[in-house]
């Protein structure tokens, strides 16, 4: 028995007819948005821009007073302007599938539940969705803090055209899986390479002699274990819950912040935010001093440089590909013309993008 059962029922009734006008609030600016969805059409315009989104969070968070936390109204409305866009124009999102995994959640963190959320089969062909226009971006992992360069992904963009306009950095904790919950059933583990390699000293200490397969995804790895009551996959808690699997332990990466970065690519270049990264691919002559020499154009005019990887290439024009991320934006003069110097030592370079960064 509640001791205030008078003053509960009056809160919930009080919230209940906040509720009845958010209900009407948002579908009022829902009928807005399609509004301006119908002034996008005849005017031949993009209907999702992310700039305005952007200046819609940041208006949000200075309004805010609280008690809600910053990245709590940032979630409810992001899933708010994911539902306004889908009533001006359902957005088609492409992603290395299969459902629930990381990179599910990443694309949904970035573009909310009303966008059409199409798994595909691999990284070739999230980047085939978008350049034929059956998907307007595709999101694809590209880094992991632990195990590094999803190489894959980066060896794409020597082929493909398609720009980078996001990135989404997701923490990544893994949680072994299965059918009965109970340590003792298990007597194999399946995962992808990678999630195996993040837990591999956990796997050591606590299944040691058990044997460990690789699959071609985490959530490959728990709808094989849906089927097999002896096996354990390692997944994330979004695969536990759509393949209806119980956590035999969560958590059990080597190491806390475990983030993964994944990149949204689209046909079109993302406007400056004010905040932004841009990344390259380049590859230059072999020869000495070449490396000190593509970097200084950078140093002299204080770009910070974030990352540089280098990539072999099979092709008899080049022997290495470099990947370079800098801050600023490509419209910033001192990083324009730091890559444009930089070309002139080039024989191949390409911008990839410049987008805001990760928060
Ligand atoms: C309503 C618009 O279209 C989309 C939806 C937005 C929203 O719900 O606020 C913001 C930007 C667009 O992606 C708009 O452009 O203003």
């Amino acid at each position: 028995m509640s001791q205030h059962p008078q003053s509960l029922a009056e809160f919930r009734a009080e919230i209940d007819t906040i509720d009845a006008k958010l209900v009407e609030l948002l579908n009022q600016r829902a009928r807005l948005a399609g509004e301006v969805g119908r002034i996008k059409t005849s005017l031949a315009r993009d209907f999702h821009v992310p700039s305005r989104e952007r200046e819609v969070h940041e208006r949000v968070a200075r309004l805010n007073q609280g008690p809600l936390p910053a990245e709590a109204l940032r979630g409810i409305f992001r899933e708010i302007m994911s539902a306004c866009l889908a009533l001006e124009s359902p957005m088609q999102v492409a992603f290395l599938g299969p459902l629930a995994t990381f990179t599910h959640v990443a694309a949904q963190q970035q573009f909310g539940q009303s966008a059409q959320l199409a798994p595909q089969k691999s990284i070739p062909a999230v980047f085939e969705e978008v350049e034929k226009g059956r998907a307007l971006y595709g999101v694809v992992p590209v880094e992991n803090s632990t195990e590094g360069m999803v190489s894959h992904t980066l060896d794409m963009f020597v082929e493909s055209d398609l720009k980078i306009t996001a990135e989404v950095l997701l923490e990544v904790s893994h949680d072994l899986l299965s059918r009965t919950g109970r340590m003792e059933d298990v007597r194999k583990v399946y995962s992808h390479p990678q999630a195996l390699a993040q837990c591999r000293h956990w796997l050591e200490e606590n299944l040691p002699n058990i044997p460990l397969v690789d699959v071609a995804s985490t959530a490959l790895a728990a709808q094989i274990v849906a089927e097999d009551l002896s096996a354990a996959a390692i997944a994330g808690c979004a695969a536990a819950e759509h393949y209806g699997l119980k956590v035999v332990r969560s958590r059990i990466e080597d190491q806390v912040n475990n983030f993964t970065r994944f990149i949204v690519v689209s046909r079109k270049m993302a406007d400056p935010s004010g905040n932004d990264k841009t990344s390259i691919l380049f590859s230059v002559k072999d020869e000495p001093g070449i490396l000190y020499r593509m970097l200084e154009p950078f140093a002299r005019r204080g770009v910070n440089l974030s990352k540089i990887e280098s990539r072999p290439v099979k092709t008899k024009a080049w022997e290495y590909i470099f990947f370079l991320d800098m801050a600023g934006h490509v419209s910033d003069p001192q990083v324009g013309e730091a890559i444009e110097e930089l070309r002139t030592y080039c024989q191949f370079l390409k911008i990839l993008g410049s987008y805001p960064r990760a928060k």
